[in-house]
């Protein structure tokens, strides 16, 4: 690992203040090749924290550029409290003056197999790596058992070669970008935090054969970036 792909912030607070920055960082370099930037958003309850940063600094990205994706959605209505896009809806989509280029929710009123068709039909005009669509970037949670997005350790969804895929997961099934779409992202932004998590962390990040989808993604992307609070990091040092 190197350390350039691990940045430690002392608190949640100070962490989404620093993924802000990196984020505003690039915006320029970015937009500077390209018209839009095109962002995956993680659900979880880790990155609500950087949705209410942004949603309160609404001036410091060009937010008319950045067309939203989501990484993965849970099989419930938009409307639903569990909804990773109404997560993002309540926070961030509702300020007057945060009016992305698009967003891409997963339709999840339809049936599984329109909504996988849905999407693929919105990754459709991204650029291609290797026949998948290219994302610029994914935001990225992991969960108490090392999944990602909605790649459960063991789950059919881990096998599927599909840009996308839809699969069981705890309470919901659920939508997903795949391991391969996942890994064409241009840059993967993985935010943890928190002291349950630091065992996880610390295997991700130094155990070659770790068993976890979060693990398996790293090990294919080293050029994944680590966004950790103090407590995720503590098994690090
Ligand atoms: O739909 C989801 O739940 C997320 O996309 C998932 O991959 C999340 O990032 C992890 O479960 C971590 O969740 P927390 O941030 O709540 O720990």
């Amino acid at each position: 690992m190197t350390n350039s792909s691990v940045h430690i912030a002392d608190t949640p607070t100070r962490l989404v203040a620093d993924l802000a920055a990196y984020l505003v960082q690039h915006a320029d370099e970015v937009l500077n090749r390209q018209p839009f930037w095109n962002w995956a958003l993680s659900g979880g309850s880790t990155p609500l924290a950087l949705y209410d940063w942004l949603a309160s600094h609404p001036d410091t990205l060009p937010w008319r550029q950045i067309r939203l994706y989501w990484g993965d959605e849970r099989h419930v209505w938009p409307t639903d409290p569990a909804s990773n896009f109404g997560a993002v809806r309540e926070r961030l989509l509702r300020h007057p003056a945060i009016v992305p280029a698009a967003v891409y929710r997963w339709p999840t009123e339809l049936d599984p197999a329109e909504t996988l068709a849905y999407y693929r039909q919105v990754l459709r005009p991204l650029p291609r790596v290797d026949g998948y669509p290219q994302l610029d970037l994914v935001l990225l949670g992991m969960g108490d058992d090392g999944h990602t997005a909605s790649l459960f350790p063991g789950s059919p969804q881990e096998s599927v070669t599909d840009w996308v895929a839809y699969g069981p997961g705890p309470h919901w099934h659920r939508y997903t970008l795949t391991y391969p779409t996942l890994l064409k992202a241009r840059q993967l932004v993985m935010l943890v935090t928190g002291a349950a998590k630091a065992a996880l962390v610390k295997a991700c990040l130094s155990d070659p054969e770790a068993p976890y989808p979060a693990a398996r993604l790293y090990r294919q992307a080293p050029h994944m970036l680590w966004f950790l609070d103090a407590e995720a990091a503590q098994a690090l040092t």
